[in-house]
């Protein structure tokens, strides 16, 4: 047995023995240790109380409410229309969860609560969050129950139909939205940490409504750009860039990426949150169809949260794992997963592009 092991052995031998915790809590150096897991422990067990407590605190749009000044209970409640004692539950919990702070008689939003009311997308995901968190209501029976209809699936089974080129404007609309208002958050990190100045054209494989192409077109002005997206969903960009004015610099091409091929012309194509919503083989399929549209020497960017360790890992492998398998498609994927995928298209130099905040999204960079 190595030393690791062995000490891998020990370490689970105290952590499982009741004689360890009487002596780690009673010992005060060990103590803040312990008070420290018990804390841990208990976010783990409680996460979903404090998720409904959020969601409460978004749909009754508490954040604008107490924005500036802050409001009292009595004032609080008359807003909301709850009784005063229901109103103080729900805002000592927030306050608890630091998305409020009461200074002496008055809620004021907290430090969480400050960073989250500004973020129009993450507020859209809690809202989204019902459908989900109804389908994991019985997570062990999800999980044996292998795939199936669920209501993350309804919502976006325009993209699975048998011929999704036919999904009219009415089928794409509530996802196309949802997607394009998560995706500021996205896009604004990928502009920050890519440098676009030595690429010509972009074509943007999957671009929804255009959400992307639209925050990066400021940042460079120079690059021409080309959204790819089924019909109903290209045309949805087509008028947000007109809307924008930026109608005569993108142009939208519609079909789909199974079994169109995507148009030529771009030096960098650029995959934002598709891969992991497919399986290995249609992911693979997409990677390829990327890799015929491009000339020689052309780079790919890869954007979407991955399993890199860290501060990004729970997004990964604890909520999009479960997310996307709810929605009865896609996976995320380590940096060496979706690099053997690549290299297995014919890419290379595969490499890590750092961003500021892993858990928005990690970029990989890949050449033809
Ligand atoms: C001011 C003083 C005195 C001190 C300051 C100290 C200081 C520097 C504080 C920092 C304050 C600050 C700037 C905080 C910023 C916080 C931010 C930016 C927080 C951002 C949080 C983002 C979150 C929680 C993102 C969540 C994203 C989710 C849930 C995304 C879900 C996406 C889905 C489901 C996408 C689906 C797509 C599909 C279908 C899988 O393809
Ligand atoms: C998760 S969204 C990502 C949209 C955008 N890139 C973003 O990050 O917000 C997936 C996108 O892939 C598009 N899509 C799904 N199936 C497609 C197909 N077969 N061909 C082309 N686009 C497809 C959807 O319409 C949607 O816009």
């Amino acid at each position: 047995m190595s030393l690791y092991e062995s000490w891998l052995d020990f370490r689970e031998k105290c952590l499982t023995s009741k004689r360890f915790h009487d002596f780690a809590i009673r010992f005060p150096l060990t103590r803040p240790v312990v008070r420290k897991r018990q804390s841990e422990l208990f976010d783990l067990v409680s996460g979903f109380v404090y998720s409904q407590i959020l969601a409460s605190c978004v749909e009754l749009n508490i954040f604008s409410h107490v924005a500036g000044k802050g409001r009292t209970i009595a004032s609080l409640a008359g807003t909301l229309k709850l009784p005063e004692d229901e109103t103080r539950r729900l805002l000592d919990g927030a306050v608890s969860l630091r998305l409020l702070e009461k200074i002496e008689d008055r809620y004021r939003l907290g430090d969480l609560g400050a960073a989250l009311s500004i973020n129009k997308g993450v507020l859209a995901m809690i809202r989204h969050h019902g459908a989900l968190y109804k389908d994991l209501t019985d997570p062990v029976e999800l999980l044996r129950g292998g795939r199936r209809e669920t209501n993350l699936s309804r919502y976006w089974d325009y993209a699975m139909s048998e011929d999704p080129v036919r999904s009219d404007d009415a089928d794409v609309a509530p996802y196309s939205e949802l997607m394009s208002e998560s995706q500021i958050m996205v896009a604004e990190e990928i502009a920050a940490c890519f440098h676009f100045a030595d690429y010509e054209t972009l074509l943007d494989v999957g671009g929804g409504q255009g959400t992307f192409l639209r925050t990066i077109a400021p940042h460079a002005e120079h690059l021409d750009l080309m959204l790819f997206d089924l019909p109903a969903v290209a045309a949805r960009a087509e008028k947000q860039f007109a809307d924008a004015g930026f109608g005569d610099r993108i142009v939208c091409h519609g079909g789909s990426f199974f079994d169109d091929p995507l148009p030529v012309g771009a030096d960098l194509v650029s995959l934002v949150r598709i891969v992991h919503d497919h399986d290995d083989e249609p992911a693979q399929k997409i990677v390829q169809a990327v890799y015929d549209c491009l000339p020689k020497g052309g780079t790919l960017i890869l954007c979407e949260p991955m399993s890199t360790g860290g501060s990004a890992h729970r997004i990964a492998d604890a909520y999009f794992n479960f997310y996307l398998y709810a929605m009865g498609s896609g996976r995320p994927r380590s940096p060496q997963m979706l690099t053997n995928m690549l290299e297995s298209c014919g890419f290379s130099s595969v490499r890590l592009v750092p961003t500021r905040a892993p858990l928005i999204t990690s970029i990989l960079c890949a050449q033809k």
